[in-house]
């Protein structure tokens, strides 16, 4: 049994791919009302009021996930998940068409004073002078940050008959001209843009971007809109331009501090417009959020790679369906090297060829390193953390694409070399096969690498073979599968065979004592 823990009102509607299985524990509420069994969860699921620190990882040693149903990641501790070997991952796209009509709505709310207009007219008056307007039409929108907000908005600008300025150091002249966007540097931004609207995450490079400095550059009646993160724009920056008339009018979703204080200075203001934070809020938003994280938890439970991780280079779905076949036959190569090269290592070398060469191979290598640590190390070992155990463990490794396929439509290779020995092995996925090990150690052998194997290392003589089946048969041990590859007649061979269960622990030593056998070696669980 899987348990997972579900904090901050996640909407139940999305979770039901985690309530429905049968193998998975849900359990919903805070941390507080679970603190006395924190210990046993593999997964948490969190939006943005669960601050996910080092602390509470540290009361949560079985934690293997953590995920965002949103957007931002500020309130998980990125670093020290890494560092236990935590994936973190969110929902990236599921509140984007929220948050891009939320922020809409705020912009036109702004310009045309709604929200001031009905209070004032809910308060018994009717003052059409105070609340005259500003068409959008014509208007140069100055969009910080062309993500997946940046450019939805621009969709909807375009549509208002708007010009756009983009300033994103990340946004390619290709791409803006594809989206009839301007592409600018910041300063020119701040120079021409009549309403400026930030849709980048907090960092150190955004943190006070709008600031009393930069503020000064812009427009006379500018707008400012902020739904992305509190903080990117100064709150009080703003003060003096608001007081001066600079500023014609500010509106905010979300604040440096949340929820900001009664008294704040802003809240103070008829030109500034605020909303808690509800840029995601929505139906739809939360649902699909929810959905997206629950679907990741239950791949990751069910060991399927998956999507959107923080820590881990990410992929498409269309990405993870081409990649899904070898991220399973590199788990399997990992796990054969581990317990086939037993001495230690400090070299892996994997090589991949042929129409792989078109996939983010990255994660396969990720995938392959972790699989090939975990059997030898008594730590939680996956594809967050396994480039910093190699290194701490002294092993490096590295991949290349290579142009030998063997003739074989895709190729992986890997050599593992330590001080003593070096071991390779190749393998393929081949569709109507499926996974195949094409090469030992420079033997040529085709077996479907599947649970419980046995490795032999002989000298291609009469009735070894025969022996082998017979100490098997003595140890009424059935063989379910065995293949034979030699280099030369007469020469070095070697046997994989294979069993449908677990072999006794010393069949390798009563094996290894029949006559022209050299090495054997049991691979468990692949
Ligand atoms: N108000 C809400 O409820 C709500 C909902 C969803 C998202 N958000 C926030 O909105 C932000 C944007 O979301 P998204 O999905 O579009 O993210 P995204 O990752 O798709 O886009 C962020 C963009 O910011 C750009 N960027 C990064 N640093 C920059 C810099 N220094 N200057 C200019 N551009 C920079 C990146 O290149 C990227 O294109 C996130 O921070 C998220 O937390 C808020
Ligand atoms: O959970 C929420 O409603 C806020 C989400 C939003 O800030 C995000 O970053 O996705």
């Amino acid at each position: 049994m899987a348990y997972v823990l579900v904090t901050d009102g996640i909407k139940e509607d999305g979770l039901q791919p985690l309530l429905n299985e049968s193998t998975i524990q849900c359990d919903i509420g805070s941390l507080n009302e679970f603190s006395d069994r924190l210990n046993q969860y593999e997964a948490l699921l969190v939006r943005s009021a669960t601050k996910v620190t080092a602390e509470v990882l540290n009361q949560m040693p079985n934690l293997k996930i953590v995920a965002r149903a949103g957007v931002g990641v500020d309130n998980i501790d990125l670093d020290a998940a890494t560092k236990r070997g935590v994936i973190v991952v969110n929902a990236p796209d599921g509140n984007t068409i929220s948050t891009t009509e939320h922020t809409f709505a705020m912009i036109a709310s702004l310009v045309r004073n709604i929200p001031q207009g009905t209070s004032s007219l809910k308060s018994g008056k009717w003052m059409r002078k105070d609340y005259v307007g500003t068409e959008l039409y014509g208007k140069t929108l100055g969009i910080v940050g062309m993500g997946r907000i940046g450019t939805e908005l621009s969709r909807r600008a375009r549509a208002f008959g708007m010009n756009v300025a983009v300033f994103d150091p990340f946004l390619t002249n290709d791409r803006a001209q594809k989206l009839d966007v301007e592409s600018v540097e910041f300063d020119h931004l701040l120079d021409v843009a009549d309403i400026i609207t930030v849709h980048t995450p907090l960092t150190d490079k955004t943190r006070g971007l709008l600031n009393e400095e930069t503020i000064a550059r812009t427009k006379k009646g500018v707008f400012l809109i902020n739904c992305a993160r509190g903080g990117i724009i100064d709150e009080k920056a703003l003060i003096p331009y608001l007081d001066s008339g600079h500023i014609g009018g500010v509106a905010l979703d979300v604040f440096e501090s949340e929820p900001p204080e009664h008294n704040h200075p802003l809240l103070g203001y008829d030109q500034v417009i605020v909303t808690p934070h509800l840029g995601a809020s929505t139906k739809e938003a939360q649902l699909n959020v929810a959905a997206q994280v629950a679907d990741e938890v239950l791949y990751f439970l069910q060991d399927k790679p998956i999507r959107n991780a923080i820590n881990l280079p990410g992929f498409s779905k269309e990405e993870y369906e081409k990649i899904k076949p070898y991220y399973e036959l590199t788990r399997k190569m990992g796990s054969i090297l581990s317990q086939c090269m037993k001495s230690a290592v400090n070299l892996v070398e994997v090589s991949y060829a042929g129409k792989l060469t078109e996939l983010d191979t990255a994660i396969l290598t990720r995938n392959l390193m972790a699989s090939f640590l975990k059997s030898r190390l008594d730590t939680t070992v996956n594809e967050v953390n396994a480039p910093s155990i190699a290194r701490e463990r002294g092993i490096t490794y590295g991949e290349k694409h290579s142009s030998e396929t063997h003739g074989y439509s895709n190729l992986i290779s890997v050599t593992v070399q330590g001080d003593k020995e070096t071991f390779s092995l190749q393998g393929t996925y081949i569709k109507e096969y499926g996974d195949r090990i094409t090469q030992l150690n420079g033997f040529d052998i085709d077996f479907h690498p599947q649970g419980h194997l046995l490795y032999i290392q002989h000298n291609d003589r009469p009735g070894v073979i025969g022996n082998v089946g017979k100490v098997l048969g003595e140890h009424e041990i059935n063989i379910a599968t065995m293949q034979v590859g030699r280099k030369t007649a007469g020469g070095e061979a070697i046997m994989m065979l294979s069993f449908d269960s677990e072999l006794p622990k010393n069949i390798e030593e009563t094996l290894e004592s029949v006559q022209d056998i050299v090495k054997v070696e049991q691979i468990g669980g692949v």
